[in-house]
């Protein structure tokens, strides 16, 4: 029995995975703060909506997806009831798995793991990283849980809030860039359905050539690249607004709030 502790956006597209993958709802517990949230979560999916204490007592895998700031309040309330044979996945950002530990007072096995969006259409990019407890039987489980809704890798935790400020926060970046680059169609007087097409199929065909062909990005951007032509126009202007740098200052600085997200 696995159950979600904490079921919002990221639990609810992670419950949604796991059905897809063949669990059956009997099999997946949920919980939720809100009376309504347990109610439209029960209807959606026929799973069990119970409190953070049953889940804790009964599941043996526990998937906590609280936002950063709730963990401490989550980790209270279930302390008492969390026994050392129950394996505890934490999805939040910037929380360690001795953050956990510490706060579950037992030799209870934790993964830490960083998902993304993604997950709702069996693409996410998951890391993971064992705790102080949790052995190779812990991480492949965990693995055998997330695989179904897209690539997994292991990392080490140090490597954690720079996973997150790429891959976690990375969907953002690209709806980000999807905005702007419809705008800019805007004002070129491009209906704006038009080029929302235009810039969709332009991501996702450059996404599937990245991943399928095993060429380098440069190498991919340099066959788009005609001498004297149009795509090094636009290149040029974007280095001039020092766009690579701001993308560096970025994903630092989501590196860094991260870090903030533990200490609370
Ligand atoms: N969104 C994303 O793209 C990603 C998010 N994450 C991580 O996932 C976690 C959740 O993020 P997200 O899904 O966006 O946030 P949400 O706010 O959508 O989800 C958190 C849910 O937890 C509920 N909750 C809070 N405290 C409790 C409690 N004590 N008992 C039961 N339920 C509780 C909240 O209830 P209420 O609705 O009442 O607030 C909410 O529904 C975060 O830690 C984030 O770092 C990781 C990767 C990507
Ligand atoms: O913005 C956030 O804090 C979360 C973590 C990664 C993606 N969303």
């Amino acid at each position: 029995m696995i159950a979600i502790l904490g079921t919002g956006k990221m639990g609810e597209a992670l419950m949604s995975g796991l059905l897809r993958a063949g669990f059956k709802s009997g099999q997946i517990m949920a919980t939720a703060r809100r009376v309504e949230r347990a109610e439209a979560l029960r209807e959606s999916y026929g799973v069990r909506v119970v409190s953070n204490i049953e889940a804790a007592k009964s599941a043996d895998t526990l998937i906590l997806t609280v936002k950063p700031q709730d963990m401490a309040g989550l980790l209270a309330e279930i302390q008492p009831y969390v026994p050392a044979d129950r394996l505890v996945i934490s999805a939040a950002a910037g929380i360690t798995t001795a953050f956990v530990e510490s706060r579950l007072g037992t030799d209870v096995p934790v993964v830490r793991v960083m998902s993304n969006t993604p997950v709702l259409v069996d693409e996410a990019m998951s890391v993971i990283s064992a705790g102080a407890h949790a052995g190779e039987e812990h991480l492949r489980h965990t693995e055998e849980l997330l695989k179904p809704v897209g690539k997994v890798l292991r990392i080490p935790e140090s490597q954690q809030d720079a996973a997150t400020a790429l891959s976690g926060s990375g969907p953002a970046y690209f709806f980000y860039l999807v905005e702007a680059m419809v705008d800019a169609g805007i004002l070129l007087g491009m209906p704006r359905s038009a080029a929302l097409d235009m810039v969709t199929q332009s991501i996702v065909g450059a996404a599937i050539m990245l991943r399928d062909s095993g060429e380098h990005p440069v190498i991919l951007r340099e066959a788009v690249t005609s001498p004297g032509g149009t795509t090094i126009a636009a290149i040029a202007e974007l280095e001039r607004h020092s766009v690579r740098a701001a993308f560096l200052a970025a994903i630092e600085a989501a590196r860094d709030r991260g870090r903030e997200l533990a200490a609370g």
